[in-house]
């Protein structure tokens, strides 16, 4: 289980991370949204034992990751800026790992190689951007983390490589309760593989909750009415956003979904649908209430 009870971070007058808290439960997967520098990879790097914070305590079931020898070995991290020894082959990383890694487990690793098929003689660093991730995955899944740790990680994989990415991950999760942290832009993906989101904005996680009650409690509602739209419609307090389209209305609305239908059946519509937001949408919403403007972002 990973544990942050407000943990801050400053570089010099900067404050990058602010009293920041999360759980992520054994067997969990949490993905970990926000704007650009909102934070996202100091948080995971402190998470990762790489960065310390200034302030609060970081648990990794329940020691300290800080020069933590004995819980480093179950955490892999995959940061976004890929690093490795200049003049190593892919086999050579592995011999590197085996002697560092305990949990090292080399039949799996020999078995990876019908999945990535990558030349193990060549020098990792004169591999493609994306090759280089796919050995990234290779090298930390053959360790057989408890706990993982990824920034972006499928930006540069191909669509079959994700795919497959993805299932490793997948199957790691629900196999042998593998525990992951995810920060990403790509929601899309995060939707297909959380199961809990936390958004980070300026150093705040300001939101979390488990994705299925985060998509339960906001609604977009297409609505139309023979004549005008009823004044009294824009009262709901948890209205999001509004748009008029022709004769039809988009409102965004917070709340469960009984009282948002309740309170918009009200004034007899002719026509009421209730739609799901993706979660880029959510993210794109919950940003918009603080501030970042979104009429330009709306999805269809
Ligand atoms: N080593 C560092 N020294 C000084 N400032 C830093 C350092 N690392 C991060 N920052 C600053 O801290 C803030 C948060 O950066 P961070 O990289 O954690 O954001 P992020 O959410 O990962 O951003 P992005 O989505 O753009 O990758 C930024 O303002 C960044 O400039």
């Amino acid at each position: 289980m990973i544990e942050a009870i407000s943990v801050s971070k400053s570089f010099g007058t900067l404050e990058a991370l602010k009293k920041a808290s999360l759980k992520v439960e054994k067997g969990s997967v949490y993905g970990i949204v926000g704007s650009n520098g909102a934070g996202k990879t100091t948080l995971l790097k402190i998470l990762a034992g790489i960065y310390q914070q200034d302030q609060g305590e970081v648990r990794i079931d329940g020691a300290g990751v800080f020069e933590n020898v004995n819980v480093k070995e179950k955490i892999q991290f995959i940061p976004d800026a890929l690093y490795f020894f200049a003049q190593h082959s892919i086999e050579d990383m592995a011999q590197y790992y085996r002697r560092i890694y305990p949990t090292w487990n080399e039949k799996r690793y020999q078995g990876f190689s019908s999945i990535f098929q990558i030349d193990r003689t060549k020098k990792v660093t004169s591999l493609s951007k994306g090759m280089q991730r796919q050995v990234a995955f290779w090298l930390a899944l053959s360790t057989m983390p408890e706990i993982l740790i990824l920034d972006e990680p499928l930006d540069g994989l191909d669509p079959v490589m994700r795919k497959k990415v993805k299932k490793l991950i997948i199957d790691d999760v629900a196999d042998r309760e593998l525990t992951v942290l995810i920060s990403s832009h790509n929601l899309r993906e995060l939707e297909d593989l959380c199961d809990h989101i936390g958004i980070l904005h300026k150093g705040d996680l300001f939101l979390q909750r488990e994705l299925d009650d985060l998509k339960r409690e906001i609604h977009k509602v297409q609505i139309a009415f023979k004549g005008d739209l009823p004044e009294a419609i824009r009262e709901h307090k948890s209205i999001l956003y509004h748009e008029k389209r022709g004769s039809v209305s988009l409102f965004v609305v917070r709340g469960a979904q009984h009282d948002v239908l309740q309170h918009f059946q009200q004034f007899q519509p002719l026509i009421l649908d209730l739609l799901p937001l993706t979660l880029d949408e959510i993210f794109i919403y919950e940003m918009g209430g603080l501030g970042y403007a979104v009429e330009e972002l709306i999805a269809e």
